[in-house]
Protein backbone atom coordinates (compact mmCIF):
# COMPACT_ATOMS: atom_id res chain seq x y z
CA UNK A 1 0.00 0.00 0.00
CA UNK A 2 1.16 3.65 -1.09
CA UNK A 3 1.68 6.17 1.58
CA UNK A 4 1.15 8.81 -0.97
CA UNK A 5 0.15 8.98 -4.40
CA UNK A 6 2.82 10.92 -6.49
CA UNK A 7 0.46 13.67 -7.69
CA UNK A 8 0.08 14.25 -4.11
CA UNK A 9 3.95 14.98 -3.93
CA UNK A 10 3.65 17.44 -6.65
CA UNK A 11 4.15 14.96 -9.81
CA UNK A 12 2.37 15.75 -13.13
CA UNK A 13 2.21 15.29 -16.74
CA UNK A 14 5.57 17.21 -17.68
CA UNK A 15 7.25 14.87 -15.67
CA UNK A 16 5.12 11.78 -16.42
CA UNK A 17 5.93 12.47 -20.33
CA UNK A 18 10.08 12.02 -19.85
CA UNK A 19 10.12 8.61 -19.26
CA UNK A 20 10.36 5.92 -21.32
CA UNK A 21 8.22 2.93 -21.57
CA UNK A 22 10.96 0.60 -19.76
CA UNK A 23 11.96 3.45 -17.20
CA UNK A 24 7.69 3.51 -16.24
CA UNK A 25 7.95 0.28 -15.80
CA UNK A 26 11.11 -0.19 -13.97
CA UNK A 27 11.74 2.53 -11.89
CA UNK A 28 10.48 4.83 -9.31
CA UNK A 29 10.29 8.34 -9.01
CA UNK A 30 11.44 10.45 -5.61
CA UNK A 31 11.44 13.92 -4.97
CA UNK A 32 14.16 15.45 -2.88
CA UNK A 33 12.42 17.56 0.05
CA UNK A 34 15.33 18.16 2.36
CA UNK A 35 19.21 18.82 0.61
CA UNK A 36 22.44 18.34 3.84
CA UNK A 37 26.11 18.61 2.81
CA UNK A 38 26.45 14.94 2.68
CA UNK A 39 22.73 13.52 1.82
CA UNK A 40 19.36 13.98 0.46
CA UNK A 41 15.97 13.12 2.00
CA UNK A 42 14.07 11.88 -0.57
CA UNK A 43 10.39 11.29 -0.92
CA UNK A 44 7.70 8.86 -3.13
CA UNK A 45 5.24 7.09 -2.57
CA UNK A 46 6.49 4.49 0.14
CA UNK A 47 7.60 7.69 2.57
CA UNK A 48 11.17 9.27 2.80
CA UNK A 49 14.31 7.52 2.55
CA UNK A 50 17.52 9.14 2.68
CA UNK A 51 20.27 9.35 -0.45
CA UNK A 52 24.17 9.23 0.17
CA UNK A 53 25.39 11.70 -2.13
CA UNK A 54 28.48 9.81 -3.24
CA UNK A 55 29.67 9.06 -7.08
CA UNK A 56 29.08 11.15 -10.19
CA UNK A 57 25.67 13.23 -9.75
CA UNK A 58 24.45 16.07 -11.36
CA UNK A 59 23.62 19.54 -9.90
CA UNK A 60 20.35 18.50 -7.82
CA UNK A 61 18.20 20.86 -4.99
CA UNK A 62 14.96 20.83 -3.41
CA UNK A 63 12.06 19.84 -5.43
CA UNK A 64 13.76 17.70 -8.27
CA UNK A 65 12.57 14.37 -9.36
CA UNK A 66 14.92 11.70 -9.36
CA UNK A 67 14.44 8.21 -11.07
CA UNK A 68 16.12 5.31 -8.95
CA UNK A 69 16.57 1.67 -10.04
CA UNK A 70 14.20 -0.61 -8.12
CA UNK A 71 16.93 -0.94 -5.50
CA UNK A 72 17.87 2.49 -4.81
CA UNK A 73 20.40 3.52 -7.34
CA UNK A 74 20.18 6.71 -9.19
CA UNK A 75 19.43 6.30 -12.71
CA UNK A 76 18.87 10.67 -13.89
CA UNK A 77 17.55 13.54 -12.73
CA UNK A 78 14.58 14.46 -14.91
CA UNK A 79 13.92 17.88 -16.13
CA UNK A 80 12.89 20.83 -14.29
CA UNK A 81 9.92 22.90 -14.96
CA UNK A 82 10.72 25.94 -13.24
CA UNK A 83 14.05 27.29 -11.32
CA UNK A 84 14.80 29.79 -8.84
CA UNK A 85 18.23 31.06 -8.52
CA UNK A 86 19.59 33.73 -5.92
CA UNK A 87 22.86 35.30 -5.23
CA UNK A 88 24.62 33.51 -2.40
CA UNK A 89 24.33 35.93 0.29
CA UNK A 90 27.92 38.11 1.67
CA UNK A 91 30.65 39.14 -0.60
CA UNK A 92 31.07 35.84 -2.47
CA UNK A 93 28.92 35.91 -5.50
CA UNK A 94 27.64 32.59 -6.58
CA UNK A 95 24.92 31.63 -8.17
CA UNK A 96 22.79 29.19 -6.09
CA UNK A 97 19.78 27.21 -6.75
CA UNK A 98 16.96 27.68 -4.25
CA UNK A 99 14.55 25.40 -5.40
CA UNK A 100 12.88 24.26 -8.56
CA UNK A 101 10.06 22.75 -10.08
CA UNK A 102 7.72 25.08 -7.89
CA UNK A 103 4.40 26.06 -10.37
CA UNK A 104 2.92 28.96 -8.09
CA UNK A 105 4.55 31.47 -6.22
CA UNK A 106 2.04 33.06 -3.59
CA UNK A 107 3.69 36.57 -3.77
CA UNK A 108 2.16 37.96 0.30
CA UNK A 109 2.00 41.45 0.89
CA UNK A 110 -0.01 43.08 3.34
CA UNK A 111 -2.58 45.52 3.02
CA UNK A 112 -1.15 48.37 5.62
CA UNK A 113 2.98 49.87 6.05
CA UNK A 114 4.27 46.46 3.38
CA UNK A 115 1.91 47.88 0.56
CA UNK A 116 4.27 48.78 -2.31
CA UNK A 117 3.54 48.71 -6.34
CA UNK A 118 7.26 48.53 -6.82
CA UNK A 119 7.62 45.52 -4.45
CA UNK A 120 4.94 43.49 -6.71
CA UNK A 121 7.14 44.73 -9.55
CA UNK A 122 9.97 43.08 -7.80
CA UNK A 123 8.63 39.64 -7.20
CA UNK A 124 7.15 39.25 -10.28
CA UNK A 125 10.58 39.65 -12.07
CA UNK A 126 11.87 36.91 -10.14
CA UNK A 127 8.78 34.57 -10.60
CA UNK A 128 9.14 35.31 -14.65
CA UNK A 129 11.94 34.49 -14.80
CA UNK A 130 11.96 31.24 -12.66
CA UNK A 131 8.77 30.65 -15.23
CA UNK A 132 6.17 30.24 -12.67
CA UNK A 133 3.18 31.70 -12.47
CA UNK A 134 2.36 34.07 -9.63
CA UNK A 135 -0.17 35.39 -7.42
CA UNK A 136 -0.28 38.01 -5.52
CA UNK A 137 -1.36 37.60 -2.33
CA UNK A 138 -2.97 40.83 -0.44
CA UNK A 139 -2.85 39.94 3.23
CA UNK A 140 -4.67 41.95 6.34
CA UNK A 141 -8.09 42.93 4.44
CA UNK A 142 -9.42 42.78 8.16
CA UNK A 143 -7.21 45.83 8.80
CA UNK A 144 -7.88 48.14 6.43
CA UNK A 145 -9.81 50.92 7.08
CA UNK A 146 -13.00 50.33 4.75
CA UNK A 147 -13.96 47.72 2.04
CA UNK A 148 -13.52 50.48 0.00
CA UNK A 149 -9.72 51.42 0.74
CA UNK A 150 -8.81 47.39 0.21
CA UNK A 151 -10.91 47.70 -3.24
CA UNK A 152 -8.94 50.50 -4.07
CA UNK A 153 -5.43 48.40 -3.57
CA UNK A 154 -6.64 45.74 -5.30
CA UNK A 155 -7.03 47.94 -8.02
CA UNK A 156 -3.69 49.77 -8.04
CA UNK A 157 -2.26 45.96 -8.26
CA UNK A 158 -4.77 44.90 -10.68
CA UNK A 159 -3.51 47.65 -12.80
CA UNK A 160 -0.05 46.68 -13.41
CA UNK A 161 -1.31 43.63 -15.26
CA UNK A 162 -5.01 42.97 -16.75
CA UNK A 163 -3.92 39.16 -16.05
CA UNK A 164 -2.65 38.90 -13.02
CA UNK A 165 -4.17 36.67 -10.23
CA UNK A 166 -4.82 39.02 -7.28
CA UNK A 167 -6.82 38.13 -3.93
CA UNK A 168 -7.16 40.01 -1.23
CA UNK A 169 -8.14 37.81 2.10
CA UNK A 170 -7.22 37.87 6.21
CA UNK A 171 -4.69 35.18 6.52
CA UNK A 172 -5.87 34.57 9.47
CA UNK A 173 -9.08 33.42 8.64
CA UNK A 174 -10.15 29.62 7.44
CA UNK A 175 -11.75 30.99 4.56
CA UNK A 176 -8.07 31.90 3.29
CA UNK A 177 -7.79 28.60 2.16
CA UNK A 178 -10.89 28.68 0.03
CA UNK A 179 -9.77 32.07 -1.76
CA UNK A 180 -6.52 30.28 -2.69
CA UNK A 181 -7.86 26.75 -3.33
CA UNK A 182 -7.60 27.38 -7.42
CA UNK A 183 -4.21 27.13 -7.39
CA UNK A 184 -3.17 24.52 -4.76
CA UNK A 185 -4.73 21.70 -7.05
CA UNK A 186 -3.14 18.29 -6.77
CA UNK A 187 0.09 17.82 -8.50
CA UNK A 188 0.82 21.45 -7.92
CA UNK A 189 3.68 22.75 -6.19
CA UNK A 190 3.47 26.26 -4.79
CA UNK A 191 5.96 28.26 -2.57
CA UNK A 192 5.77 31.90 -1.19
CA UNK A 193 7.70 34.96 -1.18
CA UNK A 194 6.90 38.08 0.74
CA UNK A 195 8.73 40.33 3.37
CA UNK A 196 8.88 40.01 7.26
CA UNK A 197 5.56 40.15 8.58
CA UNK A 198 3.10 40.10 6.07
CA UNK A 199 1.87 36.89 6.82
CA UNK A 200 3.25 33.64 5.42
CA UNK A 201 4.02 31.63 7.69
CA UNK A 202 0.14 32.21 9.10
CA UNK A 203 -0.77 31.60 5.49
CA UNK A 204 1.35 28.57 5.62
CA UNK A 205 -0.94 27.18 8.58
CA UNK A 206 -4.06 28.09 7.00
CA UNK A 207 -3.46 26.27 4.18
CA UNK A 208 -2.39 23.42 5.52
CA UNK A 209 -4.67 23.26 8.61
CA UNK A 210 -4.89 19.96 9.86
CA UNK A 211 -2.61 18.27 7.24
CA UNK A 212 -0.23 19.54 9.23
CA UNK A 213 -0.05 16.90 11.55
CA UNK A 214 0.15 14.54 8.42
CA UNK A 215 3.35 16.19 7.18
CA UNK A 216 4.69 15.88 10.60
CA UNK A 217 3.90 12.15 10.57
CA UNK A 218 6.22 11.31 7.22
CA UNK A 219 8.65 11.65 9.81
CA UNK A 220 7.34 8.30 11.71
CA UNK A 221 7.39 6.66 8.16
CA UNK A 222 11.51 7.25 7.93
CA UNK A 223 12.28 3.60 8.26
CA UNK A 224 15.09 4.54 10.40
CA UNK A 225 13.41 6.01 13.08
CA UNK A 226 15.66 9.18 12.65
CA UNK A 227 14.34 12.72 13.94
CA UNK A 228 16.26 15.37 12.14
CA UNK A 229 16.08 18.77 13.80
CA UNK A 230 16.05 20.85 9.91
CA UNK A 231 13.16 22.58 9.28
CA UNK A 232 10.69 20.70 7.00
CA UNK A 233 10.33 22.85 3.72
CA UNK A 234 7.96 20.62 1.94
CA UNK A 235 4.38 20.37 3.19
CA UNK A 236 1.59 18.35 2.31
CA UNK A 237 -2.18 20.28 1.41
CA UNK A 238 -5.13 18.63 2.52
CA UNK A 239 -6.41 19.73 -1.44
CA UNK A 240 -3.32 18.01 -2.68
CA UNK A 241 -1.01 20.41 -3.44
CA UNK A 242 2.54 20.52 -2.29
CA UNK A 243 3.95 23.43 -0.35
CA UNK A 244 7.67 24.41 -0.66
CA UNK A 245 8.53 26.51 2.37
CA UNK A 246 12.37 27.14 1.95
CA UNK A 247 14.15 30.21 4.15
CA UNK A 248 16.00 30.78 0.51
CA UNK A 249 12.79 31.86 -0.72
CA UNK A 250 11.70 33.97 1.41
CA UNK A 251 14.98 36.15 0.46
CA UNK A 252 15.25 35.75 -3.59
CA UNK A 253 17.44 38.73 -4.62
CA UNK A 254 17.59 39.72 -8.20
CA UNK A 255 20.56 38.26 -10.50
CA UNK A 256 20.51 37.24 -14.34
CA UNK A 257 16.27 38.10 -14.69
CA UNK A 258 16.97 39.83 -18.43
CA UNK A 259 14.43 37.41 -19.04
CA UNK A 260 12.10 38.15 -16.06
CA UNK A 261 12.48 42.02 -16.64
CA UNK A 262 10.73 41.69 -19.92
CA UNK A 263 8.15 40.00 -19.38
CA UNK A 264 7.40 42.03 -16.20
CA UNK A 265 7.72 45.28 -18.24
CA UNK A 266 6.33 44.18 -21.55
CA UNK A 267 4.55 47.37 -21.91
CA UNK A 268 7.66 49.78 -20.60
CA UNK A 269 10.40 47.46 -23.43
CA UNK A 270 7.45 47.72 -26.29
CA UNK A 271 6.99 51.37 -25.86
CA UNK A 272 10.94 51.84 -26.11
CA UNK A 273 11.27 49.67 -29.22
CA UNK A 274 8.88 52.83 -30.72
CA UNK A 275 11.85 55.41 -29.58
CA UNK A 276 13.04 56.69 -32.69
CA UNK A 277 17.23 56.37 -31.56
CA UNK A 278 18.18 52.27 -31.21
CA UNK A 279 19.97 53.70 -28.54
CA UNK A 280 17.69 56.02 -26.99
CA UNK A 281 17.90 57.15 -23.55
CA UNK A 282 14.58 58.37 -22.44
CA UNK A 283 15.74 61.69 -21.44
CA UNK A 284 15.20 64.45 -23.69
CA UNK A 285 15.80 62.67 -27.09
CA UNK A 286 13.39 64.01 -29.94
CA UNK A 287 11.06 61.22 -30.70
CA UNK A 288 10.99 59.68 -27.57
CA UNK A 289 8.04 57.27 -26.94
CA UNK A 290 8.66 56.55 -23.30
CA UNK A 291 8.69 60.98 -22.97
CA UNK A 292 5.38 60.95 -24.46
CA UNK A 293 3.69 57.92 -23.12
CA UNK A 294 4.78 59.76 -18.94
CA UNK A 295 3.59 62.78 -20.31
CA UNK A 296 0.33 61.23 -21.41
CA UNK A 297 -0.25 59.82 -18.36
CA UNK A 298 0.05 56.52 -20.83
CA UNK A 299 2.88 55.47 -18.60
CA UNK A 300 3.36 55.79 -14.82
CA UNK A 301 6.19 57.37 -13.55
CA UNK A 302 6.83 55.67 -10.41
CA UNK A 303 6.47 51.95 -12.66
CA UNK A 304 8.86 53.52 -15.03
CA UNK A 305 11.59 54.27 -12.53
CA UNK A 306 10.69 51.45 -10.75
CA UNK A 307 11.72 49.55 -14.19
CA UNK A 308 14.75 51.88 -14.71
CA UNK A 309 15.67 50.67 -10.53
CA UNK A 310 15.39 47.33 -11.67
CA UNK A 311 17.48 46.68 -14.60
CA UNK A 312 19.95 48.96 -13.12
CA UNK A 313 19.98 46.31 -10.37
CA UNK A 314 20.47 43.10 -12.18
CA UNK A 315 23.41 44.90 -14.63
CA UNK A 316 25.25 45.05 -11.51
CA UNK A 317 24.68 41.62 -10.29
CA UNK A 318 25.43 40.12 -13.54
CA UNK A 319 28.33 42.03 -13.81
CA UNK A 320 29.36 40.98 -10.71
CA UNK A 321 28.76 37.45 -11.37
CA UNK A 322 30.19 37.54 -14.61
CA UNK A 323 33.75 38.68 -13.19
CA UNK A 324 33.78 36.15 -10.60
CA UNK A 325 33.12 33.51 -13.41
CA UNK A 326 35.83 34.63 -15.37
CA UNK A 327 37.94 34.79 -12.11
CA UNK A 328 36.98 31.58 -11.46
CA UNK A 329 38.02 30.53 -14.74
CA UNK A 330 41.76 32.38 -14.37
CA UNK A 331 42.13 30.45 -10.94
CA UNK A 332 41.48 27.32 -12.24
CA UNK A 333 43.58 27.65 -15.06
CA UNK A 334 46.89 28.94 -12.91
CA UNK A 335 46.37 25.90 -10.63
CA UNK A 336 46.36 23.47 -13.11
CA UNK A 337 49.27 25.19 -14.37
CA UNK A 338 50.96 24.92 -11.13
CA UNK A 339 49.67 21.30 -10.91
CA UNK A 340 51.29 20.98 -14.33
CA UNK A 341 54.64 22.24 -13.30
CA UNK A 342 54.85 20.15 -9.78
CA UNK A 343 53.70 16.81 -12.27
CA UNK A 344 56.86 17.25 -14.56
CA UNK A 345 59.17 18.38 -11.45
CA UNK A 346 58.37 15.19 -9.52
CA UNK A 347 58.65 13.64 -12.90
CA UNK A 348 62.12 14.64 -12.67
CA UNK A 349 61.60 16.63 -15.89
N1 LIG B 1 -5.16 40.86 11.32
C1 LIG B 1 -4.37 40.11 10.57
N2 LIG B 1 -3.17 39.72 11.05
C2 LIG B 1 -2.39 38.97 10.27
C3 LIG B 1 -2.77 38.59 8.95
N3 LIG B 1 -1.76 37.86 8.43
C4 LIG B 1 -0.79 37.78 9.36
N4 LIG B 1 -1.16 38.44 10.47
C5 LIG B 1 -0.37 38.61 11.70
O1 LIG B 1 0.84 39.25 11.33
C6 LIG B 1 1.94 38.75 12.12
C7 LIG B 1 3.06 38.26 11.22
O2 LIG B 1 2.60 37.12 10.48
P1 LIG B 1 3.59 35.95 10.04
O3 LIG B 1 2.74 34.91 9.39
O4 LIG B 1 4.47 35.53 11.14
O5 LIG B 1 4.47 36.69 8.95
P2 LIG B 1 5.66 36.09 8.06
O6 LIG B 1 5.47 36.66 6.71
O7 LIG B 1 5.67 34.62 8.15
O8 LIG B 1 6.93 36.72 8.71
P3 LIG B 1 8.45 36.15 8.72
O9 LIG B 1 8.40 34.83 9.41
O10 LIG B 1 9.20 37.20 9.48
O11 LIG B 1 8.87 36.07 7.29
C8 LIG B 1 1.36 37.69 13.00
O12 LIG B 1 1.10 38.27 14.28
C9 LIG B 1 0.05 37.31 12.32
O13 LIG B 1 -0.90 36.85 13.24
C10 LIG B 1 -4.04 39.04 8.46
O14 LIG B 1 -4.45 38.78 7.31
N5 LIG B 1 -4.80 39.80 9.32
ZN1 LIG C 1 13.16 56.93 -25.60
Amino acid sequence: MSAYSLAQLGWNPFFQQQLTLDEYQDTRAMRVCEQHRNRLVLIGESGLADFALVGQLPAISVGDWLLLSTEGEFIRRLDRATEFRRKAAGAKIDEQMIAVNVDTVFIVMSLNQDFKLSRVERYLTLVNEAGAESVVVLTKKDLCESLEQADELVAQVQALDPLLNVVALNALDSEAAAALAPWCRSGKTLALMGSSGVGKSTLVNTIIGDAQQATANIREDDSKGRHTTTSRSIHLTPVGAVLMDTPGMRELQLTDVDEGLSLTFADVEALAEQCRFGDCQHQAEPGCAIQAALASGELDARRFNNYLKLAREQALNSASLAEKRAKDKALGKMYRAVQGESRRRKKGG
